[in-house]
């Protein structure tokens, strides 16, 4: 294996081997818990221009499908492991991880050190890296060190009208038709509107920038949006066309951007967590049953609302539905007076625990006129 090199924003460099396609990359250095799903991970849009450093210390094991993409390409700026697979062998796989990466030009390294790693930045903070190898290895640390300080920050950045799809799509109704479905494609998973259509979903999927007009003129049950990329707030357009749809009074539910869209729909503020959830056993609980979930989580960004109890939006009361136990961090929102909620975490699960599946019930239950 060639040699390569994690150069992070702060300085801390650490050495490893080539994984994946040789070349440069530069990202948010996060990482991810999860033990399982490392396809999904990869595929989700919301990573795009983050480096995943992967905790569970052995990665590639099942090699690749065709069936637990969540999007058509791996979309991570990079990727960091401890230590690839050897040996791909799972009766789904069509092909090796590492070579995966490398068919889509995805910058890897194989670390010894993710767990220094994963403490560096639990203690410093997600920061800008870059991964290099081949001949964009060889212009030394320090030089790197500048490119990497030089790299788009996450802060302020606007992606998900990158991940978006260009043109509308729909995701038909599993069975007989129940709702109509118009899905704002932040960064989709593809996991979700599936979730939506084993209901009875019709799924208008449309791109990011779709106004509230072009929403509306679906005449749909429900309004969706999604996960994504990127900081809340650099993406207005999303907030503006939001707030059309609640004014029109159409029922809604948002995932993860989704839910921080809504947040800044409602007025609230949105601000960067230290180093955010990444992986698929975090602890939520829903203040309004005392239920805890253990649920999918992708997000580096958080709403700044009042836990304590209800509090005055432009579109009536509304209040903080669930709470991280981790970190006390809000994971979920609802208005009081009209149907519209979401969550920062993924009932999609994809990869994950399904625990909170409900919650699409509970969507579908808003367009019934039940909930
Ligand atoms: N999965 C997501 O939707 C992530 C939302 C946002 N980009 C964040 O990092 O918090």
């Amino acid at each position: 294996m060639n040699p390569a090199l994690l150069v992070l924003e702060d300085g801390r460099v650490f050495h490893g081997a080539a994984y994946g396609a040789e070349g440069e990359t530069f990202g948010e250095m996060v990482f991810n818990t999860g033990m399982t799903g490392y396809q999904e991970t990869l595929t989700d849009p919301s990573y795009a221009r983050q480096i995943v450093a992967m905790t569970s210390p052995h990665i590639g094991n099942t090699g690749v499908n065709d069936e637990d993409p969540e999007s058509g390409r791996i979309q991570v700026a990079g990727y960091v492991v401890r230590e690839p697979a050897r040996v791909a062998s799972n009766w789904r796989a069509t092909g090796s991880l590492g070579s995966a990466l490398r068919d889509q030009g995805v910058v890897g390294i194989a670390i010894p050190g993710t767990r220094a790693l994963t403490r560096h930045l639990r203690d410093r903070g997600a920061m800008r890296a870059g991964i290099f190898s081949g001949a964009a290895a060889a212009a030394g640390a320090d030089a790197l060190l500048e490119r990497v300080r030089r790299s788009p920050s996450m802060e302020g950045a606007d992606l998900a009208r990158d991940v978006s799809t260009a043109e509308p799509y729909v995701v038909p109704a599993i069975g007989e038709r129940r709702f109509t479905v118009a899905a704002v494609d932040l960064g989709i998973k593809s996991m979700t509107p599936h979730r939506m259509a084993e209901r009875g979903c019709e799924v208008h999927v449309l791109p990011a920038t779709a106004t509230a007009a072009d929403v509306l003129a679906l005449n749909p049950d429900g309004v969706f949006f999604s996960n994504g990329p990127g900081d809340p707030s650099a993406a207005g357009y999303a907030v503006d066309a939001l707030r059309g749809v609640l004014d029109a009074g159409k029922p809604f539910f948002g995932i993860c951007f989704g839910n921080q869209i809504f947040g800044r729909a409602l007025g609230l503020g949105t601000y960067k967590l230290r180093f955010g959830h990444r992986g698929i056993n975090q602890p939520v609980q829903d203040r309004t049953t005392g239920k805890v979930d253990v649920s999918a989580h992708n997000h580096g960004f958080a709403v700044d609302a009042p836990v304590d109890g209800p509090f005055d939006t432009p579109y009536g009361r509304a209040e903080v539905t669930h709470v991280n136990l981790n970190d006390g961090c809000v994971e979920g929102l609802r208005l009081l007076d009209r149907p519209a909620f979401s969550v920062q975490y993924h009932p999609e699960a994809a990869a994950g625990p399904h625990d909170a599946s409900g919650l699409f019930d509970r969507f579908c239950e808003m367009m019934e006129g039940s909930a």
